[in-house]
């Protein structure tokens, strides 16, 4: 990577993530930052990520290569201006905003389009703030580049570097392409878990028994409704257009269905179990999004402390290193389901034989 000096404004999940990710695999950058919450920048500065504490943009953005906008993205846009007079000549601005026309419009106003190169790292979860930023969370995941129509190609491949430093899949993508890409996968979603989670809130009884019996499958496809109503909310606001058209399609949808189930059309609902099933398992099954082969299986743990570290502990005394390793909540008591992810095959293949050896249940990834 050419680019060693980095400044970010907004240090939140996001920005502290590529901040710890760029400084994991480049030691020697330096990495400057702004946001409102000092105490949180001075731990970045004590956990050795953060090497310049800045007040706001300011004189110091003029030493950097590369500037990433990282806050909500209706903010994001309201700092291009700012930032501008404190951009050396050569300098990269770039932001990583979930959703891309709004920002590219402004940018396209204050006659900033060749300094400009947008940003979006396809991954990262419903937790907020710097506390949760991680070196690995953009790991194996898509990285979606987009230029303006002045964008250097040489500042494409500055970003397209910098993705591939933290270790993520630089894609370059049309702006417009990819609001209406993440309107469908991301932004309809979580507005369908959002009101899903609301419409339980609506209908329990003073009990709150759908609440407790609330189990695995609801808990899956509503834990994105967790994340931060100010973030979701500028999201939403700056790609209304694309996720009306979505959300017209699937209420037709969702309408179709329900008067196959008002004519009791059984072979309806089959075909769409049917059919969704088979396509969604043909996506790939990767962490974040990843393009490499997914190693991984489930192993039926005790729920009880110490059960991890055991295990971890049995693989670590072989030698083999597991590349994630999580739980799955579907159960609400007794034993869990951990589901390890492994680099290679090989060591896959050696954790299996391994855990085996201590009569774990062992689960192959479907
Ligand atoms: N959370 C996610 O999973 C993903 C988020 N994004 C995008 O990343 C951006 C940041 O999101 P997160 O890091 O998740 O949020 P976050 O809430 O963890 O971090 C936002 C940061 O911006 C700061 N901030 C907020 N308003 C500010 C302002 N007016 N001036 C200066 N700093 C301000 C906050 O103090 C915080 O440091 C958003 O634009 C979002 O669309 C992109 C990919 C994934
Ligand atoms: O929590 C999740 O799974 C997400 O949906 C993460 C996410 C949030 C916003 C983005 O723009 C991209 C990815």
């Amino acid at each position: 990577m050419i680019d060693s000096t980095f400044g970010f404004i907004g240090f939140g999940l996001i920005g502290g993530s590529i901040a710890k990710g760029i400084k994991r695999t480049n030691p020697s950058t330096r990495i400057m930052a702004y946001m409102r919450t000092r105490a949180k920048l001075e731990q970045a500065q004590r956990d050795g990520i953060v090497d310049l504490i800045l007040d706001g943009p300011c004189e110091s953005l003029r030493e950097c290569d590369i500037v990433f906008l990282c806050t909500p993205v209706e903010y994001n846009a309201s700092y291009l201006s700012e930032i501008r007079p404190y951009l050396k000549p050569g300098a990269v601005l770039t932001d990583v905003g979930s959703t891309k026309s709004d920002i590219h419009k402004v940018v396209t106003e204050l006659g900033m389009e060749d300094v400009f190169v947008g940003g979006h790292p396809m991954a990262g979860s419903e937790k907020t703030g710097y506390e949760n930023a991680t070196d690995h969370l953009l790991e194996n995941a898509y990285y979606i580049i987009t230029p303006t129509a002045k964008s250097r190609k040489e500042d494409v491949d500055r970003m397209v570097e910098v993705a591939k430093a933290i270790d993520s899949i630089p894609i370059v993508l049309d702006y417009q392409q990819h609001d209406r890409i993440v309107a469908a996968i991301s932004h309809l979603p979580h507005l369908i878990a959002s009101s899903l989670v609301n419409l339980v809130k609506d209908s329990d009884d003073p009990e709150g028994r759908m609440k407790l019996l609330a189990a695995g499958g609801f808990k899956d496809i509503t834990r994105i409704a967790s994340s931060s109503p100010e973030m979701w909310e500028q999201i939403c606001m700056t790609n209304t257009g694309n996720i009306i058209d979505l959300m017209d399609d699937y209420i037709e949808a969702l309408s179709h269905i329900r008067d196959e189930l008002h004519q009791k059309n059984g072979t309806a609902i089959y075909d769409l179990f049917d059919s969704s099933r088979s396509y969604r398992n043909s996506f790939t099954e990767r962490a974040r999004g990843s393009v490499t082969p997914d190693y991984s299986f489930t192993v039926d743990i005790v729920d009880e402390p110490g059960a991890i570290a055991t295990l971890a502990c049995i693989l670590s005394a072989r030698g083999i290193s597991m590349s994630n390793i999580g739980i799955n909540h579907n159960r609400e008591h007794g034993e869990g389901a951990l589901r390890i992810t492994f680099y290679d095959e090989n060591s896959m293949n050696a954790a299996w034989a391994q855990l085996k050896k201590y009569n774990y249940e062992l689960i192959k990834t479907p």
